[in-house]
């Protein structure tokens, strides 16, 4: 405990001098005459379980400003948002209105094209058992016969070709859009939330929703669009056509379509809780894959490799059962549709004979029928198939909109700024009473009072979970207090932007500092983008890294590997000192940054 402490003081008292010999580059930054200017440079607030004690703890005067209590997170809606939907696509709304017309087009056309059919069929029947004729003549009254309605029915299907490729192309441009649109606003959203948000959600849960959610609810569109549509239109046109052609054969086919609607609807319900089950279960299964993988170091170092498995096992099989819950209650579906679906068609067959046979019919209407009873039976089973797809991208479409629709509590780039002329770095903290939104039961931090002044380097010590990291998280605004306030300068830190804050004024480098997987030299340069390479360099001087950045035989161009990996726990530390150092912050925290 003694070393420990002796250590951790040289650290800071190496820090400290190297800190005070670049007070000059920090004093022009805070925009202050340069021999006065370290004071207000720092708060080495260092926050360490074990470090040496100068905890100023005072009761001071009364502040008029007081933070409000942080409410809770906004309930998010399960509903389909429809309105949301709407607001994805009525910026390609012209495109739309071209797929969904091309889609009619084509249902209507595939309508039509049994009844040329028909009449095309009707044609060549009249030349069937023609021996006596010579074949010159019979070929020349063949062609010239059959030259209009083949005309009609290769024009039909030239025309149905042009206008699938319209839908398809137009639909595949609005979904692709759409899902970049939803993904990109998602994405936004997602990382602007407060921290509390992160503690709520798991990565891996987030990550399914950028990903496998917006490919979902992609796909679904597209096929709901022009299949559905498709379906739909054909169901409609085929059922007025079988009716047209003859009605008594259309009574009996369609006898069963409004069972088959019922079913739709009462199967859909069903289903669609079952859906929204397994993908769930699917996306817990991925997180508990994604947890054990990027921090497979201490999962080896626990031996823990085939725990891990089994429990991935366990939450893979669990979300397989539930997909194959969802997978028979669609095979249930289908079932009955096929075979009501082929009642349908041979009873249209029986009731077509016996109509042929007493004259009622020809031949050409029942070829009509049937092609056109096909049509609606192929809609019929399609829509079924559509059905699963549909509830897939309703659900992964709820829980994408959900978040959409979350909005964070400490908005980033909201409130003011203080002049670098009054920015001084005084800091108060007056009877801050707090409790982390996901643990409310719990209050860390109770009627806490504190008070940094400018240009001192202030230690909290305390136990494990007392609170130090605690206070820090709140001096950055990642929280806010539940009662109490907290000052910059006198501003009262709610109203002050987070974003200016923890871009301009403090320094924070974390209890485990991460890394990013890409060079020493971006790694450093995170902070301000705006750095030239020189600053970079200094601030790994003042960092005390420069040095062993140098003896690597990329040097600065190292790669560090996913979070650092490729970097011993103190070079780690220390760049990330560096990049806090690089902003030229006002106050610094150091949450056991050097242990
Ligand atoms: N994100 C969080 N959500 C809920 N509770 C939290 C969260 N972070 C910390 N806590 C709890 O708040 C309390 C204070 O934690 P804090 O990290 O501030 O302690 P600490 O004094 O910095 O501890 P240490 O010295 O071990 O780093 C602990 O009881 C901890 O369990």
């Amino acid at each position: 405990m003694y070393l420990l402490r002796n250590s951790l003081c040289r650290e800071l008292k190496s820090l400290r001098t190297t800190l005070w010999k670049s007070r000059v580059g920090f004093c022009r930054k805070a925009g202050a005459p340069e021999k006065s200017s370290f004071p207000r440079l720092a708060y080495g607030v260092t926050l360490g379980g074990c470090t040496f004690l100068s905890l100023h703890c005072l009761r001071t005067r009364k502040v008029n400003v007081k933070c409000e209590p942080v409410a809770p997170i906004r309930e998010i809606p399960h509903q389909f948002d429809w309105r949301r939907l709407w607001s994805y696509l009525r910026p390609h709304f012209l495109k739309l209105l071209g797929a969904v017309i091309s889609a009619i087009v084509v249902a209507y056309l595939n309508i039509k094209i049994p009844i040329f059919l028909g009449v095309f069929v009707n044609t060549l029947s009249k030349y069937a058992g023609i021996g006596g004729a010579t074949v010159k003549t019979t070929l020349r009254e063949f062609l010239a016969d059959i030259q209009k309605p083949g005309f009609h029915l290769f024009g039909l299907y030239g025309l149905q070709s042009l206008f699938t490729f319209c839908y398809i192309i137009l639909l595949s441009q609005i979904g692709e859009d759409m899902a970049a649109q939803i993904k990109q606003d998602l994405y936004r959203q997602i990382i602007v939330q407060d921290l509390a948000f992160f503690d709520r959600n798991r990565t891996g849960e987030l990550v399914n929703r950028l990903t496998t959610d917006v490919q979902d609810f992609k796909s679904s569109f597209k096929q709901c669009i022009s299949q559905g549509l498709r379906c739909a239109a054909q169901l409609i046109g085929g059922g007025i056509s079988l009716v047209t052609i003859s009605p008594h054969m259309a009574g009996v086919a369609l006898i069963s379509v409004p069972s088959v609607v019922l079913m739709f609807s009462m199967l859909g319900q069903s289903l669609r809780a079952i859906s929204k089950k397994a993908q769930h279960q699917m996306e817990k299964a991925t997180s508990v894959c994604e947890e054990a993988l990027s921090n497979i170091r201490t999962v080896r170092s626990n031996a823990s490799e085939y725990h891990e498995i089994e429990v991935f096992e366990r939450e893979t099989n669990e979300a397989a059962v539930l997909a194959q819950n969802l997978g028979s209650g669609i095979a249930v579906f289908q079932a009955l549709t096929n075979f009501m679906l082929n009642g349908m068609v041979a009873s249209t067959l029986l009731s077509g004979g016996y109509l042929m046979s007493t004259n009622q019919i020809t031949a050409g209407q029942l070829m009509a029928f049937l092609v056109a009873a096909q049509g609606v039976q192929r809609s019929l089973t399609q829509g079924s198939l559509l059905l699963g797809s549909m509830i897939r991208g309703l659900t992964a479409g709820t829980r994408v909109f959900d978040y959409l629709a979350v909005s964070p509590q400490i908005p980033l780039d909201r409130g003011l700024s203080i002049p670098p002329d009054v920015l001084k770095g005084h800091i108060r903290f007056h009877k801050v009473t707090f409790a982390y939104p996901t643990r409310e039961e719990q209050t860390v931090l109770r009627d806490f009072s504190l008070i940094l002044e400018p240009g001192k380097t202030v230690a909290l010590v305390g136990a494990s979970g007392s609170g130090k990291s605690t206070v820090a998280a709140l001096l950055e605004r990642f929280y806010e207090p539940t009662g109490g306030s907290i000052e910059l300068d006198g501003f009262n830190l709610s109203e002050i932007s987070p974003m200016w804050l923890r871009g301009h004024v403090i320094g924070f480098i974390e209890q485990q500092p991460i890394l990013f997987a890409t060079t020493i030299f971006n790694n450093i340069k995170y902070a301000r983008p705006d750095a030239t390479d020189e600053e970079v360099f200094e601030a790994a001087r003042l960092a005390q890294c420069h040095d062993f950045i140098r003896q690597l035989p990329d040097s600065y161009d190292t790669n560090v590997g996913e979070r650092g990996a490729q970097l011993s726990g103190g070079q780690r530390q220390r760049i990330a000192i560096a990049r806090a150092l690089l902003k030229k912050p006002t106050v610094l925290i150091l949450d056991e940054a050097t242990r």
